[in-house]
């Protein structure tokens, strides 16, 4: 069954609309417990789509298993149309932590010196590799913190320097899993106001896994919920939102509310579009 995520209606303003990554039937089993079963997905360029769902979901699989990290059935490719290409997505990740040692000295400049050269990081950073460092650093507005040790960054400076690691080189499919805890409100819409004017800019395809359902009614074209292993709806915001799928396993006050708004919202884009 062809299901309303794959409708190509949806993604008819988004970048080009054609180059794609396809999640078909993927599969994962771990310890003999099904922790995921037929997931289908096709996500377009220029498009972020939201996973929800409740604790042990399976959000995290589904990254690990498309990463390649966990062993799963069904197959992940990416289709340029423009190119004929076909082939495994190019993926970058921001993942929910890091976990390093506070006290250690590295700086900023170190994690990327160490991540694009095979030299090591003691014999120093070049001129060369400097200024492709300030460069995707100023992306995510991080251009200060080049030479700050990594442990003396906050949440949010951190979890920005890791989205300018994962961008280069630019990925096919972003995957961002937000963090749980570290992070401040005001950093967390920081840094959904920069992915998604990266997204625009480079024509990303992004899959958030998200906490926060406010962020995503503001910022996801559209929305999946992952529960019970598989997925049980998606949709844009709107839509999802409105679910009583969703409102059961988030509580009514929270998706009516929220439904109802963005229901308004979407409405004035369209009456917008129309004049
Ligand atoms: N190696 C493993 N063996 C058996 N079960 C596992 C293994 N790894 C994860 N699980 C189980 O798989 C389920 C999904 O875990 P996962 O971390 O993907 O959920 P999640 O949706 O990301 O949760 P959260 O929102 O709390 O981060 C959980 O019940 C977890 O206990």
């Amino acid at each position: 069954m062809k299901n309303k995520c794959c409708n190509h209606e949806l993604y008819e303003e988004c970048g080009c609309g054609l180059c794609r990554t396809r999640i078909n039937h993927l599969g994962v089993t771990l310890n003999n417990k099904e922790i995921l079963r037929d997931i289908n997905l096709e996500i377009y360029c220029g498009d972020l789509t939201a996973v929800i769902g409740p604790n042990g979901a399976g959000k995290t699989t589904l990254f690990k298993a498309i990463l390649g990290e966990i062993p799963h059935t069904g197959t992940i490719e990416f289709l340029d149309p423009k190119d004929n290409q076909k082939g495994r997505p190019l993926i970058g990740y921001v993942p929910q932590k890091l976990d390093f040692d506070n006290s250690s000295p590295v700086t900023v400049l170190d994690l990327f010196t160490a991540t694009y050269n095979r030299f090591p990081v003691w014999l120093g950073s070049s001129q060369k590799t400097k200024k492709r460092v300030q460069k995707n650093l100023t992306l995510v507005q991080a251009e200060h913190l080049l030479n700050r040790r990594l442990g003396a960054l906050s949440g949010g400076e951190l979890q920005r320097v890791l989205l300018a690691l994962a961008l280069d080189p630019v990925p096919n499919l972003l995957f961002l899993d937000e963090p749980v805890s570290g992070i401040d409100q005001k950093g967390l819409e920081l840094f959904y106001d920069i992915v998604s004017r990266l997204r625009q800019d480079y024509d990303l395809s992004i899959i958030l896994v998200s906490h926060d359902l406010n962020l995503v009614a503001k910022y996801a074209d559209r929305v999946i919920l992952l529960n019970h292993a598989t997925i049980e709806c998606c949709g844009t915001a709107a839509e999802i939102f409105a679910n009583e799928k969703v409102i059961k396993t988030f509580g009514m006050g929270w998706t009516k509310g929220n439904a109802e708004s963005k229901r308004k919202e979407e409405e004035q884009t369209n009456d917008r579009t129309m004049v």
